[in-house]
């Protein structure tokens, strides 16, 4: 019997052909086996200080947000620089008296969100003890209550708005703008007061005042009583630059004031202003002089318009100036004057060195006269034109 034969299923040629692939196979993973053992070990990536790897790992910086480009900044105009200049002389001249009753006030309010009866009765107490007058003190005590009443949260910022209101009613006291021009010049003002309020220094400041407007200003010494009124006021009038009418020592000033209007009038002067001797309200014979004094400027005026002397019937204005920092004590001696002399305007001096600013509401709110002018300090710009608004911003905006 013939042995089994295995016959193969491949051709010789197929077989030679595998076998050459599974060489080339084996030769070249030994190469690349042989190649990786004699490459360095891969290094692994250095370790972070402490610290790095948080910040590391926080997100990165947000990518740009698009935003539509910022309008550019309108630069004031000089009226708002101005304005806000004036301001800042206002919150500077008045920042004792918002260190007073102003500050106290805010520090009642201050860690009490509830209303009670007690805060209730402090708001009133320091109301009446702040030099505003007893009848300014209850209107806005009244608004404060009124506010008060209605609700149990004791908001701070609505107290400070009805008072700011408030004070602004009894400030706004209705008065035409002063008129420097009249037809025929000059505008006179006669300047009155007790002793040592200020006059002869606001009549220096006002004399500045007029001369900035490029008024021509004349100042007249009618304080004949004290020889040194005289010299302080030709002090003033060198400072300024303006001309001044001096009389004799102890001349009468009726006839001093008559003579330096009558002058200016003859010499073209657009402003004249008249300073007179301090005096008590009290002193009757020295509010006689004053009524004498008045009746010499209209007298004055009559013969510069050529009019009947009953047509005029007194200066210009008359200001009454007031030293604010004897608080009510001012208030009624302004009640005290007005009763023999009338007066057109005030003037509250000395609220830089004060915490009685508060009178200045008082005034108006009792005599109902404007007040014309301010006094903040000694040096020559240091009267301001009374800006209500300003005043209340100043004394109200921001209680410490
Ligand atoms: N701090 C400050 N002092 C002022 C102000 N106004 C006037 N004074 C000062 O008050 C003092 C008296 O001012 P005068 O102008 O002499 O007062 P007067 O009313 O003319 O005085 P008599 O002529 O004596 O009646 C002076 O030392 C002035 O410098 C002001 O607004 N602030």
């Amino acid at each position: 019997m013939l042995p089994l034969q295995w016959q193969s299923p491949m051709t010789s040629t197929e077989i030679y052909l595998l076998l050459a692939i599974l060489g080339a196979l084996l030769v070249t993973g030994g190469v690349v086996y042989a190649r990786r053992r004699a490459l360095p070990p891969a290094k692994a990536p250095p370790e972070l200080p402490a610290g790095e790897a948080d910040r590391a790992l926080a997100p990165g910086p947000e990518a740009p947000v698009r935003r539509p480009p910022e309008a550019p900044v309108r630069p004031l105009t000089p009226e708002e620089l101005a304005r806000a200049a004036e301001q800042e002389r206002y919150v500077q001249g008045l920042a004792r008296t918002r260190g007073g009753f102003v500050a106290k006030l805010a520090r009642l309010f201050r860690g009490r969100p509830r209303v009670s009866a007690e805060l209730r009765d402090e708001v009133e107490s320091v109301l009446f003890t702040a030099d505003i007058g007893a009848k300014a003190a209850q209107k806005l005590l009244d608004q404060v209550t009124d506010l008060l009443n209605t609700s149990d949260v004791a908001d701070a910022d609505k107290v400070w708005t009805v008072i700011r209101s408030a004070a602004r009613q009894i400030l706004n006291v209705p008065a035409a703008p002063l008129d420097y021009s009249p037809n025929p010049p000059p505008y006179v003002l006669l300047m009155i007061g007790v002793n040592g309020v200020g006059k002869t220094t606001t009549l220096g400041k006002l004399a500045a005042f007029h001369k900035a407007a490029g008024r021509r200003v004349l100042l007249v010494a009618g304080d004949t009583f004290r020889a040194a009124a005289g010299e302080q006021l030709e002090i003033w009038a060198r400072r300024v630059g303006c001309e001044i009418h001096l009389g004799k020592e102890n001349a009468d000033p009726s006839s001093v004031i008559h003579d330096g209007i009558a002058r200016g009038a003859r010499e073209g002067f657009d402003v004249v202003l008249c300073d007179t001797a301090g005096r008590l309200h009290t002193k009757k014979e020295l509010m006689d002089e004053l009524q004498k004094i008045r009746r010499s400027c209209a007298k004055a005026l009559a013969r510069a318009r050529g009019v009947g002397e009953s047509d005029v019937h007194g200066p210009h204005d008359t200001f009454l100036v007031l030293d604010a920092t004897i608080g009510q004590n001012a208030l009624a001696q302004a009640v005290l004057f007005k009763e023999t002399m009338d007066f057109t305007g005030l003037v509250l001096t000395k609220l830089d060195g004060t915490a009685k600013g508060g009178v200045v509401l008082g005034v108006c709110d009792e005599l109902r006269v404007p007040v014309r002018f301010i006094g903040i300090g000694e040096k020559i710009d240091d009267l301001r034109p009374f800006d209500p608004d300003a005043f209340v911003e100043a004394m109200f905006g921001d209680p410490q």
